[in-house]
Order: structure tokens, then sequence, then C-alpha cells
């Protein structure tokens, strides 16, 4: 019976008691200067990192971007396959369409005249026979070059190989070319046309500026200090500047990022928000980690010779890869975003006395005390205001 009373005493106060704030004022230095510390982080936080660094007051829009090129340039190799070779635009960039990655040819294993015909395979354990019975007739090996006949024919004087019926003279790439064939590449020209968008703000802009007109395009090359708003680029400066060798980087070929960078800030004055560009070799040029470096890969050029047959020429080509890449956030301010953050910043504000609480009614010697005439508790019942102070009982737990 007692314990139901008790139980529906206390369902009673809890119902119908109403807590209000008491204002204590501690005159204690070290709780104080605890407080406006606190107090100061906040502050700091929201001016230096909310505000200045991230831009809390601004809306943000992240590009949307379209990339055409053009190379220009031509280059000449002497070769015992070839002989006086002159190579122009439409031969070395591939695809020639100037899509925002394109791949300007620097290296090539040529081998001509390739027909539909029967030869022995390129030697290897596994292509390697001494006769006809290590051969299998219709055999066909991911690595290898074409069908096998169930041949043992001699590849030289001392190895004999399966023969393949596939387009023969096989290639022989065992040796590449170095210096590159055509390191000359290095003083072809690429325009780089970018147009960018920033859809939230109806934004958009190209790299080619305002001030940029035909004449100074026609004889313009990007230089950072000089001409930084040209977008035409040099190949050579392009690599140099990623801190590589382009006579090396030839030999082998390799992947290499121009980085358009279009952050801008809106609430600035329009002609500041202009690209920044940088460039990146992007593929893996580990020395610990050297296996199948570079960048290849084959095409062929058919003919028909005289009796209707076809032939070709295999071109084995190495090159480097350019990719643009356009990146970049616009922000312009927003009264929304403002709220947004100015609420988080008050929230965070009110952080700071209960921190202050905690460690008052925590770690201080006086805390007893604190307690004591931090939590009343006033009897509506007795006569006139009689306080009952709850000892020992806090919101922090028993002190
Ligand atoms: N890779 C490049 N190196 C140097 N200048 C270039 C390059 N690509 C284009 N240009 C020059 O930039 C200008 C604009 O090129 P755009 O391709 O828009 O016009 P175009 O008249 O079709 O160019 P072109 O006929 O000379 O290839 C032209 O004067 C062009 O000669």
């Amino acid at each position: 019976m007692a314990v139901d009373n008790k139980c529906c005493d206390s369902c009673f106060h809890c119902f119908f008691d109403y807590e209000t704030p008491v204002t204590l004022v501690i005159s204690s230095k070290r709780v104080g200067l605890l407080f406006r510390f606190i107090q100061l982080l906040i502050v700091a936080y929201v001016a230096v990192y909310v505000c200045w660094y991230q831009r809390g007051y601004q809306d943000s829009d992240s590009v949307i971007s379209s990339v055409t090129t053009k190379v220009k340039g031509t280059a000449v190799t002497n070769t015992s396959v070839l002989g006086v070779h002159v190579w122009d635009v439409a031969e070395y960039v591939i695809p020639p369409q100037g899509e925002s990655s394109f791949f300007i040819l620097t290296n090539v294993i040529v081998t001509p005249g390739q027909t539909q015909s029967t030869c022995p395979e390129t030697p290897s354990p596994a292509t390697i026979c001494h006769s006809n019975s290590d051969c299998t007739v219709g055999h066909m090996d991911v690595r290898g070059n074409g069908v096998q006949t169930g041949l043992c024919a001699n590849y030289s004087d001392t190895v004999k190989t399966c023969e393949v019926r596939t387009w023969c003279p096989l290639e022989n790439d065992s040796e590449i070319p170095k210096p590159a064939m055509m390191k000359s590449a290095e003083q072809f020209t690429v325009l780089i046309k970018n147009n960018i968008i920033y859809p939230k703000f109806n934004f958009s802009k190209r790299n080619i500026l305002p001030h940029v007109n035909s004449s100074y395009l026609k004889r313009c090359i990007f230089h950072r200090t000089t001409d930084p708003h040209c977008p035409i680029f040099c190949l050579g400066d392009v690599v140099e500047e990623a801190g590589e060798d382009f006579d090396a980087m030839a030999i082998q070929g390799g992947v290499m990022g121009i980085l358009i960078d279009w952050s801008c800030d809106l609430d600035m004055a329009e002609s500041l928000c202009v690209p920044k560009y940088s460039f990146q070799r992007l593929d893996s040029k580990n020395p610990s980690n050297n296996v199948a470096p570079g960048y290849n890969f084959r095409f062929a050029k058919y003919f028909k010779d005289d009796e209707n047959g076809e032939t070709r020429t295999l071109i084995k080509a190495y090159g480097i890869r350019f990719d643009v890449i356009v990146f970049g956030k616009a922000g312009r301010f927003s009264i929304v975003q403002t709220i947004v953050n100015l609420g988080a910043t008050l929230a965070f504000l009110s952080l700071v006395n209960a921190v202050c609480d905690w460690v008052m009614l925590t770690f201080m010697e006086k805390r007893d005390y604190y307690s004591k005439h931090k939590f009343i508790h006033l009897d509506n019942n007795a006569d006139g205001a009689r306080e009952s102070l709850t000892l020992g009982e806090t919101a922090y737990g028993t002190q």
C-alpha cells in the first residue's frame, strides 16, 4: 500500500512539477576562464574554418564541362623499314577527332607486307618444338599469333617452332627503337577548348578568355608566368612541368594528365574566375614495380595487291596519352546557407554551459557546494517560500 502511494506521489510530481533554470553566478576564475576559452574556440572554429575556409555562407555547385583538342606539328623519321617518312597530325594523333583524351604516337615497330599465310611462331617455351608430334593441328594459344598447322618448322638455323597460319611475317618486338623514333613530338602543340557551366548559378565560361583574340591565339604558347591564359600547350613543356623526361617517356609511352581547375568564388568579379592549369603523370613509373611499363597498342593499314589479295602493314604504336581532366566547385552567397551555419554556431555555443557545468560539478574542489546551490527543490505545500535543497543528487550523478 505504502509502495503504491509512493509511486503515485512520484508520478504526480513528474507530471505536475514545473522546472525552471536558476541563474547561478559563480565567481571562480578557473571556471570563468574555461568558459571563455571554450567560447573562443567555438567562435574561432566558426570564423576561420566554417566562414573563411569552407565559405559556409555560400551555396556551392560542381562544374560541368566539355573539352575538345587539336594537335599541330610534323615530325620526320628515317628508318630502314620506312625510309624517310614525314608524320603529320592525321597519322600520329589517335583518334583524330580531338577528344578530351588524345594519343600521340612517339615510337613504332612497323611490320610491312603481312599476308594471310603460314610461318613459324615466335620462339617461346610453349612454341619451341623438335618434331611435328610436338605441335597440334588447330591449336590456338591466347598469347600466340595464329592457328597451328601441326608442322614443326625452322625459325632460325638453331631454333624450330610450331608453324601457324596467320598474318605473316610475324612482328618482332623484342627490341624497341631507342631513342624513340618521334622524340621530336615534344615540339607539337595542342589547343584545348574547354567550356564550363555551373548550372545552379546559371554561370558559363570558356578557357579562351574574352581578352584572347585570334591574332594572339595564332602566336601564343602557354607559359605559367608570361602567358598563363593561352590555351595552346607545348607537349614537351607539359611533360617537363610534371617533372618527367619526354625522351624517356616517348620510348615506351605513358599517360599524362592536363588538369584544369575551375574553382571560383562567384561573389567576386567574373573576370577573376579563370582556369588554373597543372600537369601530372598518371601512369605508374615506380622503378621498384617496373613490370609492363608504358602504353602501347597495335593497328594495321590494309592494301590490295596486284592480284587483289589483301596485304597489311602492322604497327605497334607506343605513345603518350594526354587526358584533359576538368574539375572545380563554385560558391555564391546564400541566405539559407548563412542561416543554417549561424544556427549551427548558436547550437555549439549552448554546449559551452553544459561542458563548464560538468567540469564544475565533477572536478572542482567545491563541487558539493556548487551542486547544493545548482539544484533546488521548492515545496509548494510549505508555508511561505521554504527551500528544501536536494543534496547529493545532481544531473551529473551522485556527488
Ligand atoms: N595545336 C595548335 N597549335 C597552335 N595553334 C593552333 C593549334 N590548334 C589550333 N591553332 C590555332 O588556333 C586558332 C583556332 O583554331 P581552330 O581549330 O578553332 O580554327 P581553324 O581555323 O579550324 O584552325 P586550323 O585550320 O589552323 O587548324 C587557329 O588560328 C589555329 O591555327
